[in-house]
Parts: structure tokens; C-alpha cells; sequence
């Protein structure tokens, strides 16, 4: 049994802004992505690692992969949502990867992710009969809100978690739950918990945010100095 990174970068951004797509932004002299990517593939326990770009994507090739290259292949799969481009990546790899394996799906916009986030992710479930996800406890109040944002209810968030990736469930059965789920699915998890399996909480913190909006950029890069990132 082998673990796999399956990394869904087919997005166009939007929430960001601007022509290029967020994942190609320069942080620090590289692209967004190449810091996930990068992070991944230091990770020793994971045997490869598949990124899921548009297939007409523009970017990839204008950017240098090969301190990377052994760990890493490419695919121009992506989908119209993103769980399309998990899934088309899924189908993509299955004659590579074995049914049982397990793959740790994770957004490329979540550039700070840290060796040791991952590495606390696959020590918790690898003996997990479903699998589960990096994810923080809400630390804010939240509200439902009605017309003219109008606050409607405050909502009880002693059991609430906010979700981040990655996401890590085995090979076969991950596909065959995205296969069954609408697209409109936002996450591996949302797809297992539609089979009525529940996904286990790895506990992270907010550093491995999802780089969203413009601010997001400047955040990205004060974390990732703070970790002395070259
Ligand atoms: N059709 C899609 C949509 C999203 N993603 C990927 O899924 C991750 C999380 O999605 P999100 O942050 O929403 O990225 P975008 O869809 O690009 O952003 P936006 O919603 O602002 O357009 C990103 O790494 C994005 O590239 C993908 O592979 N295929
Ligand atoms: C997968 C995810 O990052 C978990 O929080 C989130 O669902 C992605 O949502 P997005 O709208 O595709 O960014």
C-alpha cells in the first residue's frame, strides 16, 4: 500500500482577479503552485505526486518543474468543478495506482502547507478504515444571514471545523464516491460522508489556508518567510 499526492490546479482564480490563474502567482520568486508541489514531493512517505491542470492551460509551460520532475507528473485533465478534476486526475492514474493505495488530494492554492502537517495527516489514518482531512475548529462566531444581510441566526460552532486539504482516502474508494456525487460536491470528504462513511479530523492550523483573495498573497508569503522558505 503506497501513498499518492493528487493535486487539483484547473482553477481559473476568479475570487483573485487578473489574467493569470491565482495558482501561477509569483510568490517569492517561484509560482504559487510550485511551493505545494515542492512541499509534497519533500514529503518521503509519498511515492508520487499528480498535479491536474486545465488542458488548456497556458501557464505550466512557461514555468521550470525539473527540481522536481522525478516526483512529479503532470496531467491536462482538469474538469469544470473542482471535484471534476479530482476525479478525472483518479481515472487518469488508476493503471499507476492500485485500488487500496491511498491518495492525499490537496488544493494547489494551499501553498504553506508544511512537511509536518502532511506527515501528521498520514501517522493518524494510515491505519484508518475511511480516511479523513487536515481541518481547523472554527474560532469565529458564526452567523446565518437572511435578507439584506440581516443576521438570521447565530450558529452554534462548539462542533463546527472548518475543512482543508489534504484529503486523504484510498484510491478506489474515493473514486468511486466522487463518480456517484454531483459535481457541485466541494470536497473528497463531502463525497465519502454522501456514502454515509464518516472522514476522521486531522487537526492543522490556519497556516495551510487556501490562498483565495488578493490579501491572501501577501499572508502566503509572511508565512512562508516565517518559515525561512528560500
Ligand atoms: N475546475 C476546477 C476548479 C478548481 N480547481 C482547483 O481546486 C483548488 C481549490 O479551488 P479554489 O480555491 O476555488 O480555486 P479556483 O476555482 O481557481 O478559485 P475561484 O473559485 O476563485 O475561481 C484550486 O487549487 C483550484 O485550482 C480545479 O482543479 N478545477
Ligand atoms: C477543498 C476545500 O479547500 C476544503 O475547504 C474547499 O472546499 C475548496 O473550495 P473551493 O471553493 O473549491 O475553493
Amino acid at each position: 500500500m503506497s501513498y499518492y499526492a493528487l493535486v487539483p490546479a484547473a482553477g481559473s482564480g476568479a475570487r483573485m482577479g487578473g489574467e493569470v490563474p491565482k495558482q501561477y502567482l509569483p510568490l517569492l520568486g517561484r509560482p504559487l503552485i510550485h511551493h505545494t508541489l515542492a512541499t509534497l514531493c519533500a514529503v518521503p512517505a509519498i511515492a508520487h505526486v499528480f498535479v491536474v491542470i486545465a488542458a488548456d492551460d497556458g501557464e505550466w509551460d512557461r514555468h521550470d518543474w525539473s527540481a522536481l520532475a522525478p516526483r512529479l507528473t503532470v496531467l491536462r485533465q482538469g474538469g469544470a468543478t473542482r471535484a471534476g478534476s479530482v476525479a478525472n486526475g483518479l481515472r487518469a492514474v488508476a493503471g499507476r495506482v492500485a485500488a487500496e493505495d491511498w491518495m492525499l488530494v490537496h488544493d494547489a492554492a494551499r501553498a504553506c502547507l508544511a512537511v509536518s502537517q502532511v506527515e501528521a495527516l498520514i501517522r493518524e489514518l494510515a491505519d484508518d478504515p475511511v480516511g479523513g482531512l487536515l481541518a481547523v475548529p472554527v474560532a469565529d462566531t458564526l452567523k446565518r444571514v437572511g435578507d439584506g444581510k440581516r443576521v438570521v441566526a447565530t450558529v452554534p460552532r462548539d462542533q463546527l471545523w472548518q475543512a482543508q486539504t489534504p484529503q486523504m482516502f484510498r484510491h478506489g474508494p474515493l473514486l468511486q464516491a466522487l463518480e456517484q456525487c454531483p459535481d457541485a460536491v466541494t470536497d473528497e470528504a463531502g463525497a465519502m460522508e454522501a456514502l454515509g462513511l464518516a472522514p476522521k479530523l486531522v487537526a492543522a492550523d490556519a497556516t495551510n489556508f487556501k490562498v483565495t483573495y488578493p490579501f491572501d498573497l501577501q499572508l502566503a508569503e509572511w508565512i512562508l518567510r516565517s518559515r525561512s522558505v528560500p
